[in-house]
């Protein structure tokens, strides 16, 4: 018995919305043994990049993605990698002189994959209008054309995220406001009002993450009457089980689907 769930269930009615992290938490972490590629990893491996980005790209993923999930290092200590990782990374990416007109097809080309589930998720949210926000330290493009792909992107869908900014003859030329990254979409959610407005009058919350960092994407939601954190443990399943534990009411571990969600959300959606 989760109490939360309890809660959730009696007093939801129709004042909730999902909050969700996108890469290893929608999307699979990994398939058959082999890591599913990210937003980020879907451009930076692509044929878009030069052999020396790539290699610059890769040489950023070594160096700060163990700091991302270092069990022994505190959000704080963490956060000035990451603004230095997403920086450095969007800069490179920059300098590939990527076009605009070539996203569609490098995602059709990657091995990209929702979780097992994910069209049951999508469509159960869409059908009772439950708003979905998707908090994402990714790409926004790259994340959009995915659930596009995937034929999930339905209007009860809210993205914040790294927007890339094109020139008018389609090049990259920058990303759009302020970098969003793991530890901080508490504030990238809170800056841009209108999904604030939006987050405001629903008050009963169900959070999805793979990060610790991802327990604060639903700060921002004023008089927050019940909330029930969801986390994928994917990765240093037995390091980070203790700090999830405390951190999530529900941890799953090597969960390749979106199955407890969905029954949840269903269970939910039955009460009502
Ligand atoms: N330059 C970067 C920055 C981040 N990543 C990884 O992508 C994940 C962000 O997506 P979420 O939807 O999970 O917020 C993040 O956790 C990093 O591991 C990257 O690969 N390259």
């Amino acid at each position: 018995q989760v109490p939360e769930l309890h809660n959730l269930s009696v007093h939801i009615r129709d004042r909730k919305k999902v909050i969700s992290d996108f890469d290893m938490t929608l999307t699979r972490f990994a398939y058959n043994g082999t890591r599913v590629p990210t937003c980020h990893s879907i451009i930076d491996n692509s044929r878009l990049i030069s052999e020396e980005g790539k290699k610059k790209l890769k040489d950023l993923l070594n160096t700060y993605y163990p700091i991302e999930i270092d069990p022994a290092l505190t959000v704080e200590e963490k956060l000035p990698f990451m603004v230095e990782w997403g920086t450095k990374a969007h800069n490179f990416l920059v300098a590939e002189k990527i076009q605009k007109s070539q996203i569609t097809q490098v995602v059709k080309e990657s091995n990209v994959m929702l979780r097992e589930g994910f069209d049951v998720f999508f469509r159960q949210l869409h059908k009772n209008g439950i708003p979905l926000f998707i908090f994402s330290a990714g790409i926004g493009d790259i994340l959009e054309e995915i659930i596009r792909q995937a034929d999930v992107f339905y209007f009860n869908i809210t993205v914040v995220s790294n927007y890339m900014d094109f020139d008018g003859n389609g090049l990259l030329q920058g990303f759009k406001g302020n970098l969003v990254h793991p530890y901080n979409k508490h504030d990238g959610a809170l800056k841009n009002l209108g999904h604030f407005e939006k987050l405001d009058d629903k008050r009963n919350v169900i959070l999805l993450g793979d990060s610790l960092g991802d327990l604060q994407m639903a700060d921002g939601v004023e008089n927050m009457e019940n909330i029930l954190k969801i986390g994928y443990l994917n990765d240093k399943v037995d390091k980070l089980r203790d700090q999830y534990l405390e951190g999530y009411d529900i941890v799953l571990e090597k969960d390749e689907t979106l199955n407890v969600v969905n029954a949840i959300l269903q269970y939910i959606s039955a009460q009502n």
